[in-house]
């Protein structure tokens, strides 16, 4: 099977009404060419098959792009950039940071983002630390997760980021179900709402992924994050 990157492209940002202009599909490709590249020398992502790279990171993190109007968003846990990277090329209009703990992503992220001409403020640190600082604290638009966590996890790494009215967008695969489930006390007690589950399907793998809208409707408590590691041992 011979995939056209270009035009798995064009055809995704015209299922979800997106233009896409050449200098947006040659920032994209650019930016595979690199994380393959850079993926043979240090390890970026598990996903080595390019047809697997530019269906499970590249066409899932763009989808629910519709998603996101204007103002700022962060991506905790980014890794190699997904999905932020794609968002902001997407959507130019959005001002994007991207956290992750480990420094060699964020370089990684430093380099890719200088190399595209793309503006992605990067953050080395803990969602648990950075939630804590008052540049950070309930000043988000939008918050995103993709692969870092279960869901009640991530609702404590994610709301506190958030303002009232912001909405966490969480990308998950089809467990989301008993994730929800098991993150009711999670959402209350952080001040998160389910808004609606934007449900989709990945082209090429033919993967089914959902995109948890929870918005914020009440300020988190200042207790929240727990300290680093908590979230995770011991999950609200
Ligand atoms: C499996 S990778 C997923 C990366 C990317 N979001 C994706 O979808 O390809 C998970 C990333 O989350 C980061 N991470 C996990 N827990 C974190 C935390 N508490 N704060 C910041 N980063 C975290 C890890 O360092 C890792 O880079």
């Amino acid at each position: 099977m011979i995939i056209n990157f270009n035009d798995k492209l064009k055809e995704v940002c015209n299922s979800i009404e997106i233009d896409i202009n050449n200098e947006q599909i040659e920032q994209l490709n650019l930016f595979k060419e690199l994380l393959l590249a850079w993926n043979e020398k240090m390890n970026l992502t598990a996903i080595v098959d390019e047809h697997e790279i530019i269906a499970k990171h590249f066409l899932d993190s763009m989808i629910p792009a519709h998603l996101f109007s204007e103002g700022n968003v962060i991506d905790v846990g980014t890794g190699a950039g997904f999905p932020i990277l794609p968002l902001k090329i997407l959507k130019p209009q959005l001002e994007v940071y991207g956290l992750d703990a480990l420094n060699k992503r964020i370089l990684f992220l430093k380099e890719v983002s200088k190399e595209l001409g793309v503006n992605l403020n990067l953050i080395h640190g803990r969602a648990e630390d950075y939630a804590k600082k008052d540049v950070s604290r309930e000043t988000f638009k939008y918050a995103t997760a993709r692969a870092v966590a279960p869901l009640n996890i991530l609702a404590e790494y994610n709301l506190p980021f958030l303002k009232i009215g912001g909405e966490f967008i969480a990308y998950k695969g089809s467990n989301y179900k008993d994730e929800l489930n098991e993150s009711e006390k999670a959402l209350e007690l952080l001040g998160g709402k389910v808004k609606k589950i934007y449900d989709y399907k990945v082209p090429i793998v033919e993967e089914d992924k959902y995109a948890i809208v929870i918005e914020k409707i009440d300020n988190t408590p200042t207790r929240y994050p727990r300290k680093p590691g908590i979230p995770k041992k011991r999950p609200l």
